[in-house]
């Protein structure tokens, strides 16, 4: 989400039904609203069921067993059915808590049903205007819905009753200027109260968006960051031609294993290995394919060793290798292997038939030492020598260190 957004959330604006402008942002909300909705329907349609039933017993005791209270009774039994229906039906399917016709059908039934009572009942006029009035805060406050529905059903319910207060019971004007006045006030009230209340959830919820736009944004700056950080820790630790560890990150490697051969009294072998005549092949082929040559060599010696097995690019064609719980005898026929590999290398960018060669020094690190160098130092004379040997073989550093052999 764009900053520009986010500022424009936070200022969400409404229209004057209390929704937000933004009509995506209001499809959202109303989506987010619907099963609290859903539930507070429900809890409405009850309420309003028990009511309309409660009064059937207060008719009763007024009217007795008449044919006026059958009719009445009957008004008030449809409505609460359709009530009960509507809240199950809600149960059922949430989703239609934000469907206008279920609830514009149950209204008009309801509100009808309270005329026809109102025309019936026997009650006086206070007692008319007080159910108008409560059922009019019923409609604005306690049912959920859109407030142009809203208006509608208050009109319907407050037209009606002027209705029928000036076609079947004239009352006086004074009377009925009181009568329009307090309904007209409950009306006020009523609008004024789901405004406000509506303001504020929306503002809430506009508010809450604006944090998840900031915490998702967040989120989506430290993921970057630790990708960044991966990327920088791996060209620290990587050489970039080759792709094997450098040579501060394979002396990191080796020195943890040395500590641990020392530790737990294992062999750790070293092997220095170096492209034969590489100068030559340079400077027949070019550099390019020298850096190609050197790639294809780090991979081949790669696939001879263990996961555990450390290889890392010594310096221009020289790879070093640290071998851990190998001794002397298990480094040679690694090496061997290794060289074995090379020389068998099909290279598509040297002319048919010039195969490549590697010389490998070995040793191992003596019982006591604490540092690669002197190990590296007598696998590097062992190099040299295999070079003036005639190169394409595998030295062993003269002198075995004592007493230390591998793990079976
Ligand atoms: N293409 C390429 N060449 C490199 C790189 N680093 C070092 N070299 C070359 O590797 C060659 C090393 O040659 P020397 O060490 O003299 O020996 P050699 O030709 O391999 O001969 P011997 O080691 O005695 O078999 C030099 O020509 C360097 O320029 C590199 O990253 N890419």
């Amino acid at each position: 989400m764009t900053a520009g957004k986010n500022e424009a959330r936070q200022g969400a604006s409404l229209n004057w039904c209390v929704e937000f402008h933004d009509a995506p942002l209001e499809a959202l909300y109303r989506r987010t609203m619907r099963l609290q909705d859903a539930q507070q329907l429900r809890y409405a349609l009850w309420l309003i069921a028990a009511t309309f039933l409660l009064f059937i017993m207060a008719d009763y005791v007024l009217l007795g067993a008449s044919g006026t209270f059958l009719i009445l009774a009957a008004t008030r039994i449809g409505v609460t059915l359709s009530c009960l229906v509507l809240a199950r039906y809600i149960t059922r399917y949430p989703a239609q808590a934000h469907r206008p016709l279920p609830l514009n059908l149950v209204y008009f039934a309801a509100i009808s049903g309270l005329l026809l009572t109102i025309y019936l009942h026997p009650g006086s006029v206070g007692l008319h205007i007080s159910s108008i009035v409560v059922a009019s805060l019923t409609i604005y406050l306690l049912v959920p819905n859109r407030l142009t529905w809203i208006l509608v059903w208050n009109g319907y319910l407050s037209f009606g009753f002027i209705l029928l207060a000036l076609l079947w019971k004239p009352l006086a004007p004074g009377m009925l200027a009181s009568a329009l006045m307090i309904i007209a006030f409950a009306n006020l009230m009523g609008w004024l109260t789901f405004s406000r209340l509506n303001r504020l959830q929306r503002k809430q919820f506009a508010l809450l968006m604006d944090e998840r736009d900031v915490n998702r944004k967040l989120q989506s700056e430290i993921e970057e960051r630790q990708m960044l950080e991966a990327q920088l820790r791996h060209m620290a630790s990587t050489d970039p031609l080759t792709g094997i560890a450098n040579r501060r990150h394979f002396f990191e490697l080796a020195e943890r294993e040395l500590t641990r051969a020392q530790r737990e009294h294992t062999p750790l072998a070293i092997c220095m290995v170096d492209i034969d005549l590489f100068k030559t092949l340079n400077d027949h082929h070019g550099h390019a394919v020298g850096d190609l040559v050197l790639t294809t060599v780090a991979s081949c010696c790669a696939s001879v060793l263990r996961e555990t097995d450390i290889i890392g690019r010594y310096g221009g064609e020289e790879f070093v290798i640290a071998l851990p719980q190998a001794d002397l005898e298990t480094a040679n026929s690694i090496a061997e292997r290794l060289r074995d590999k090379v020389t068998s290398l099909q290279l598509p960018m040297l002319p048919l038939g010039q195969r490549l060669s590697v010389t490998v020094g070995i040793s191992q690190v003596a019982h006591g030492e604490t540092r690669l160098e002197p190990a590296l130092q007598r696998a590097d004379e062992a190099l040299y020598a295999g070079k003036s040997r005639g190169r394409n073989c595998v030295v062993v550093a003269g002198e075995a260190p004592p007493a230390i052999t591998a793990k079976a």
